[in-house]
């Protein structure tokens, strides 16, 4: 073993919460305000500057700031992932302190009345939802004005495109003061950045949670399963990681308080899933794959302890963002469902005078993939992309991109390069291939869904409705896995809001 693998004490928590992105950050602080013993385990390495992380450009030495800090370095993720990506995933996912709030884009929006209302069960429906909304924008309002002196840059993208859309009637909205005017709107985007600098989870809940003596971190270390006897979940195993090699962290199992103690995962979409699935909960064919692996399957939890649940189904997600003018239109596909559009254009083309505008088609999609794992070393994979399987979700995406390709057609001086003015809309619809590379968006959910619909009897649901897995006493999972269907913009500030409520509801419990 190395040296600078610490093993884990004797102490037990009231919860072991495992993963520190967006739900799990969120947890640990209310969990800890509520007077609970947490040990929050992330699997990477420290990340902000203000919590002693040090991975950084040169030219950022003698700063208290990190890459993760820092807005002009958030794309930095595709051209340097080392150690900071997760490595057991096929798809990017940010493997640091933070999560996804540590490396993405920070785009922040107020969810919809109907990103709730359309696919959430009873008692997490908008009504439920928006004081829950109200508190975390209280202590995350984000910010139109990325820099500090609250000037914009560089707008002539913005402009152009937004002169066309006013002349086709799109109204200009301030889009977090009005999060349900979703149809023939456009506005600014809106980051979690305060001061130039990354905000969010990791500079409000996260601050608030570490100066309770109750909160524990381990980073560097990875939750490999957990340990139970039936339903009932008595600890975790770990394992030192750094850089997918074993480095410094804690290892050994860690227990929860015997008795009423309970274990939280936050590990993302496929983390979360991918720690069920090694725990011998999940569908058959990929526990059948755990217990076949070299890894895993000489230590795996007994087959007769397995719970069968459809963990990895339902998989989601949408079609990439990015900078510039926000605009958005929800059409009423054939089959009566209102889908609903978020376009995203910026100052980024094949040429130095060209935009690129990204549609992608959230709330209302019925189409779903499926997750699972690799066989042997258990990396995550999609079994399914859930990219536009129903004909719908299909039509709704040429519907949207003739309307558009109307309405900026008409701006002066403007040309499409792509689609060509000779391309029909569903002939380029069809030459963008449904796969992750082509369509992916970095905004998986499901995997775990949420709702009364038990899964071991043939239902779709792995969490009831207080985000306990169904068939055990102690175990729950709160992140972007648990989402029953898709939201109309870029998830975080849904994700948090989410784990409010679940903590609500998890407190409450007997
Ligand atoms: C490049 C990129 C850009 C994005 N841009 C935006 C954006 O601009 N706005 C927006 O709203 N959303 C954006 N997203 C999506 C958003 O970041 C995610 O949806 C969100 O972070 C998911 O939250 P989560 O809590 O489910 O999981 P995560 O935030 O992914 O957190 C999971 C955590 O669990 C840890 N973990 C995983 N497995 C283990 C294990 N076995 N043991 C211990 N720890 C483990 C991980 O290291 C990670 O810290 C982006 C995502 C990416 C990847």
């Amino acid at each position: 073993q190395n040296p600078a693998c610490a093993a884990v004490g004797t102490e037990t928590y009231d919860y072991i919460i495992i993963g520190s992105g967006a739900g799990g950050i969120p947890m640990a602080d209310l969990l800890t305000e509520a007077g609970k013993s947490v040990l929050l385990v992330e699997r990477g390495p420290l990340s902000s500057g203000r919590y002693n992380g040090t991975m950084k450009p040169d030219w950022l030495v003698g700063t208290n700031l990190t890459r993760f800090d820092v807005p002009g370095l958030f794309n930095q993720i595709w051209r340097d992932p080392t150690g900071v990506r997760c490595e057991d995933h096929e798809v990017m996912a940010g493997c640091v302190l933070g999560g996804g709030t540590a490396v993405n884009s920070a785009l922040w929006w107020k969810p919809h009345t109907r990103d709730w209302d359309l696919n959430f069960p009873t008692g997490w429906k908008a009504k439920d939802m928006q004081p829950l909304i109200e508190k975390v924008w209280n202590r995350i309002p984000g910010t139109q004005y990325p820099g500090r002196d609250g000037k914009l840059l560089n707008q002539e993208g913005f402009d152009v495109v937004t002169k066309g859309l006013a002349e086709a009637g799109f109204r200009g909205v301030i889009p977090n003061d009005e999060p349900d005017a979703k149809n023939h709107t456009f506005g600014r985007p809106t980051f979690f950045l305060a001061n130039a600098e990354r905000h969010g989870p990791l500079r409000t809940y996260l601050e608030t949670a570490s100066m309770r003596s109750k909160f524990n971190l381990f980073v560097n270390t990875d939750a490999r399963r957990l340990v139970r006897t039936g339903g009932k979940v008595t600890g975790v195993e770990l394992e030192c990681y750094k850089n997918g090699t074993r480095g410094a962290g804690h290892s050994g199992t860690v227990n929860v308080t015997p008795g009423t103690g309970r274990v939280i995962l936050s590990a993302g979409t496929f983390g979360s899933a991918k720690i069920l699935l090694r725990s011998g909960i999940g569908p058959k064919d990929q526990l059948d794959l755990v217990k076949a692996s070299t890894l895993d399957g000489p230590t795996m939890i007994s087959s007769d302890q397995w719970i069968n649940l459809p963990v990895g189904y339902n998989l989601n997600d949408h079609v990439a963002p990015n900078l510039g003018p926000m605009f958005w239109q929800t059409i009423t596909g054939s089959d009566g469902i209102v889908r609903h559009i978020q376009w995203q254009a910026r100052v980024e083309g094949r040429t130095d005078t060209a935009m690129t505008i990204t549609q992608y088609v959230g709330t209302g999609t019925v189409s779903r993939g499926r997750m699972g794992l690799r066989a042997n070393n258990l990396n995550t994979r999609v079994l399914t992309d859930p990219y536009l399987r129903n004909a719908v979700d299909k039509e709704v995406v040429a519907t949207g991109i003739e309307y558009i390709r109307g309405v900026l057609s008409k701006i002066d001086k403007l040309t499409w390069i792509v689609p060509a003015a000779n391309v029909t809309t569903s002939t380029f619809v069809d030459s963008v291939l449904p796969t992750k590379e082509s369509r992916g968006s970095n905004h998986w959910t499901g995997s775990a869904t949420i709702g009364t619909d038990d899964g071991r009897t043939g239902g779709n649901a792995v969490v009831d409705l207080d985000t306990k897995v169904y068939g055990t006493d102690n175990l729950f999972v709160v992140d972007a896995s648990i989402f029953p269907g898709q939201i109309t913009g870029n998830p975080t500030g849904a994700i948090i809001a989410v784990a409010e409520n679940a903590a609500k509801k998890i407190l409450a419990l007997k």
